[in-house]
């Protein structure tokens, strides 16, 4: 068993290892998911099942099933191969973990749900689970994005609480999945809303020597600055795709950075400055506009000079893997629109306009001749 519980300033709770074993029922995990994140996220958290005895060791994951270009289902691949072949490949995911292609049956006995697949298809998961859960189930939400509906925009975690009725943490950072993995050093934020003993619960899960995660009660802090980094990784892959050089990447992460902090303080006064320099702030930016998906299909677009499109280019390089700054630019837009805010935010609004075709891929570097309207803290 690793070291006890260690606190730190304020709100922080880092590396608890305290398994609790003899107070509390032994929990049951269900990943929600099964991408390349899903699927480093099970196996994470099945090599702890494995170690902590309040938990139980099987691990289930609910797998979207499709069936692969030899025929077989992607679910009895995986529960065959112990391995994701579509978006994990070469990586064991454990032998505890079990896929499963039936999203009530995968549920049904989980007292620990982790939600992690794109967000677009989270208002239909929500959607099919209401009544399928049991009541006291808690959740954590792994997932960069946001939903604007028509009483306005509405935060994953939000989504996953109001439509189930149970409490929803989040776990962001700086987490490329593909290194992860392979057990390369990595940090993470959880976020809380009240309960510390659940996030400290959350940490125990998902933590080990090569992934340290740390808790702050900033809920909406820690999902917006997972949500937004995404579009300054678009802006940071077109400038890498006009090959613009390093000093305009760093200008646009910079911007982008201030954007991000003006953009979530605006939403919720309650979000803290602090949370910024956690892993789900300037790390996760860091790490994105560097080497991840968002950036690499945003090269691509910039290098056709926009004529290919963003559905296109995701298609041909993520083979099934999906983008998240697209439809997140978008949806920050029509906040954006809708409160009249559209000019205190010239890059994430030149990003959605770029992405639709309005500008062209070069209007990123332009945009800061325009000036923000508003001076944003
Ligand atoms: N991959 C990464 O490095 C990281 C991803 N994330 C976040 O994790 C979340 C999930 O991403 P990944 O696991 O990487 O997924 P992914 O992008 O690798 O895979 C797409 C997934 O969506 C599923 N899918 C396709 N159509 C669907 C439908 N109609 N309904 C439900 N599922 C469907 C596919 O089966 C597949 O599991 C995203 O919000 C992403 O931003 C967060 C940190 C790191
Ligand atoms: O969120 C991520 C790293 O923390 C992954 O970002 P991409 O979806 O751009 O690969």
């Amino acid at each position: 068993m690793a070291p006890a519980q260690e606190q730190l300033e304020g709100e922080q709770i880092v590396a608890s290892n305290e398994d609790g074993a003899n107070c509390i029922e032994k929990s049951r995990v269900t990943v929600i998911g099964s991408g390349n994140w899903g699927s480093v996220a099970a196996k994470l958290i099945a090599s702890n099942t494995l170690k902590l005895d309040s938990f139980h060791d099987e691990v289930r994951m609910w797998v979207y099933e499709e069936v692969l270009p030899s025929g077989n289902k992607l679910t009895n691949v995986i529960n065959e191969t112990n391995e994701n072949v579509k978006y994990l490949p070469g990586i064991k995911l454990g032998k505890n973990v079990v896929a499963d292609p039936d999203l009530e049956n995968a549920v049904k006995d989980a007292t620990m749900l982790v939600f992690v697949t794109p967000h677009q298809f989270m208002d239909a998961i929500c959607k099919r689970l209401v009544g399928k859960i049991k009541p006291d189930v808690e959740a954590i939400s792994l997932i960069k994005g946001m939903e604007v509906k028509m009483e306005g925009p509405c935060m994953i975690s939000s989504l996953i609480s109001d439509q189930l009725g149970i409490n929803c943490c989040v776990l962001m950072g700086a987490n490329i999945a593909n290194e992860i993995a392979v057990e390369k050093f990595s940090e993470a934020t959880v976020g809380f809303r009240e309960n510390k003993e659940v996030a400290e619960r959350w940490v125990l899960l998902f933590s080990s020597p090569y992934f340290q995660v740390t808790a702050v009660q900033d809920v909406e802090g820690v999902e917006l600055c997972g949500t937004l980094k995404n579009i300054v990784a678009i802006a940071a892959g077109l400038v890498d795709g006009l090959e613009m050089g390093n000093n305009t990447k760093a200008a646009i992460m910079r911007i982008g950075l201030r954007e991000m902090r003006a953009f979530s303080k605006l939403m919720f006064s309650s979000v803290r400055d602090s949370t910024f320099f956690e892993s789900c702030g300037v790390a996760d930016l860091i790490t994105t506009c560097m080497g991840g998906r968002n950036r690499k299909v945003a090269e691509a677009f910039a290098k056709n000079q926009g004529k290919r499109s963003f559905d296109e280019l995701e298609a041909e390089l993520l083979q099934g893997q999906k983008l998240q700054g697209v439809s997140t630019a978008k949806e920050v837009y029509a906040v954006l629109s809708n409160r009249g805010w559209l000019e205190m935010f010239p890059l994430f609004t030149t990003v959605h306009e770029i992405c639709v075709g309005r500008l062209p891929p070069t209007a990123i570097v332009e945009y800061s001749e325009h000036k923000p309207k508003c001076c944003l803290a």
